[in-house]
């Protein structure tokens, strides 16, 4: 049994203090009946809690930490840039360098605008969208999260699936009669809707590989369906890879699917842990935002040069070039993962429990169903009794997950093969309990 006792009172004390004790719904593990580890530290591919409990971290924020907690190269550049002063509210030269870094994996954003999170950055994507064409409606896919903005939080994944609160209080009928939501790999009831509605439809935001529901990829052709009818209609096309990114392949969803998107959305990895996102696309779309056009989008540490740093030492260590013949960072990620998820299928299969496992490239989940997963609706049908159990048993055994089977989970360039086995392992003992 995991001590857990300092975070229990430290738990009790912060639900004094903020919402549920956190800052952030999903980290209250309030979906799977237990108090969460309050952290201490993390270091490489592992994550302390103030008990002294050791875990190995498959969670990595919710996505940035791809090369790892702590990473020494990304460390001492932060220090150096923190002794420069932490915030000017200023034009700065690493601004430009992250943003060139970023077009050289993203050469559809021609312009990039730095924001400081996923929200604020499919926000203004959308604010954008509506500027640029004129129009009032947005299609989103039930189960795709796009943060927490008004109009998106509609039929929503992530937080809101978890704790069965697809749509949310404080949102008004106004807005939300322009958010249209559709099932995720529903051709035909994408192609009635622009068919019913095309005209009035500024644009469609997309997470092109779902990780909000637990992992769902696209169907074969669907991103190109996705494409197709919103050129012929005249709607943008938003790629949200606020967490794909970097993640189904280096160059996110558009390179792995090759379907190039109006805008997109990116976040969590290009600010390596601090608070980074960003939102860019083609010049005739950006160069409305002001102030070179009238679309009004600002923030005080948009940019800022810490997280700057942050981000940018993180792209460089995964966009370094291997050496002669070995495989790419990412490359070398998506092997791991791969042999991870193979090996837990295989206990699934010797203790008997159907196991659906979800891969994309470093990202990846596990479903406790016999059904195939490819939208919400299959996903809320996995077992979640099972996955509270399965869950709980790696917890104990020093596997940290996600605590909600509507999230997925994070390969890092720390993880070591001997780590996944032990993870395997760890997953053997876990599904006998399942
Ligand atoms: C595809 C996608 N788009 C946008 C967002 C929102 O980003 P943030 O505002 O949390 O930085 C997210 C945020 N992801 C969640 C995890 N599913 C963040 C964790 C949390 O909410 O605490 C996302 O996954």
């Amino acid at each position: 049994m995991l001590n857990l006792e300092k975070s229990a009172a430290a738990f009790e004390e912060a639900k004094k203090l903020m919402p549920g004790g956190v800052n952030s719904p999903v980290r209250s593990y309030r979906s799977v009946d237990c108090n969460p580890p309050f952290i201490a530290r993390a270091e490489g591919s592992h994550i302390f809690d103030i008990d002294g409990n050791e875990y190995i971290d498959y969670v990595g924020s919710w996505g940035p930490m791809v090369v790892g907690h702590a990473h020494p190269q990304v460390v001492k550049a932060l220090q150096e840039a923190a002794a420069r002063g932490t915030s000017y509210g200023a034009p700065t030269l690493i601004e430009s360098q992250l943003a060139k870094k970023v077009m050289e994996v993203y050469p559809s954003m021609e312009v990039i605008r730095m924001v400081n999170s996923g929200t604020e950055a499919t926000m203004s994507a959308l604010r954008l969208a509506r500027g640029y064409t004129g129009r009032n409606k947005i299609v989103k896919f039930i189960g795709c999260y796009h943060g927490h903005s008004d109009s998106l939080l509609v039929k929503a994944g992530s937080g809101m699936a978890t704790f069965g609160v697809p749509d949310s209080p404080g949102v008004t009928p106004g807005t939300a009669q322009d958010t249209i939501t559709i099932p995720y790999n529903d051709f035909e009831a994408f192609k009635a809707v622009f068919a019913e509605q095309g005209a009035e439809i500024a644009a469609v935001i997309v997470e092109p590989v779902a990780g909000n529901m637990g992992l769902v990829l696209p169907k074969p052709g669907y991103l190109d369906l996705l494409r197709k009818v919103t050129t012929e209609h005249g709607a943008l096309l938003i790629f949200d890879e606020v967490m794909c990114g970097f993640r189904a392949s280096l160059g996110g969803a558009q390179a792995a699917y090759a379907v190039k998107p109006d805008l997109t959305c990116l976040g969590k990895i290009i600010g390596g842990g601090l608070p980074v996102a960003a939102y860019g696309g083609r010049r005739d779309i950006m160069e409305k935002v002001s102030p070179a056009g009238p679309v009004y989008q600002a923030g005080t540490l948009s940019g800022n040069p810490l997280a700057m740093t942050a981000g940018l030492e993180t792209l460089k260590i995964i966009t370094a070039p291997p050496e002669p013949g070995e495989p790419d960072y990412s490359r070398v990620l998506t092997i791991r993962t791969k042999k991870l998820v193979l090996g837990v299928a295989q206990k699934a299969k010797e203790a008997g429990v159907t196991l659906q496992v979800q891969q994309a490239g470093s990202m990846f989940g596990f479903f406790f169903s016999d059904k195939e997963v490819t939208d919400y609706e299959t996903s809320a049908a996995a077992d979640q009794e099972a996955f509270k159990v399965w869950f709980k048993a790696m917890l104990e055994q020093g596997i940290y997950l996600a605590p909600s089977q509507f999230e997925t989970l994070f390969m890092s360039g720390a993880h070591t093969d001997e780590e996944i086995d032990r993870t395997i392992e760890a997953a053997g003992v876990a599904l006998k309990k399942v």
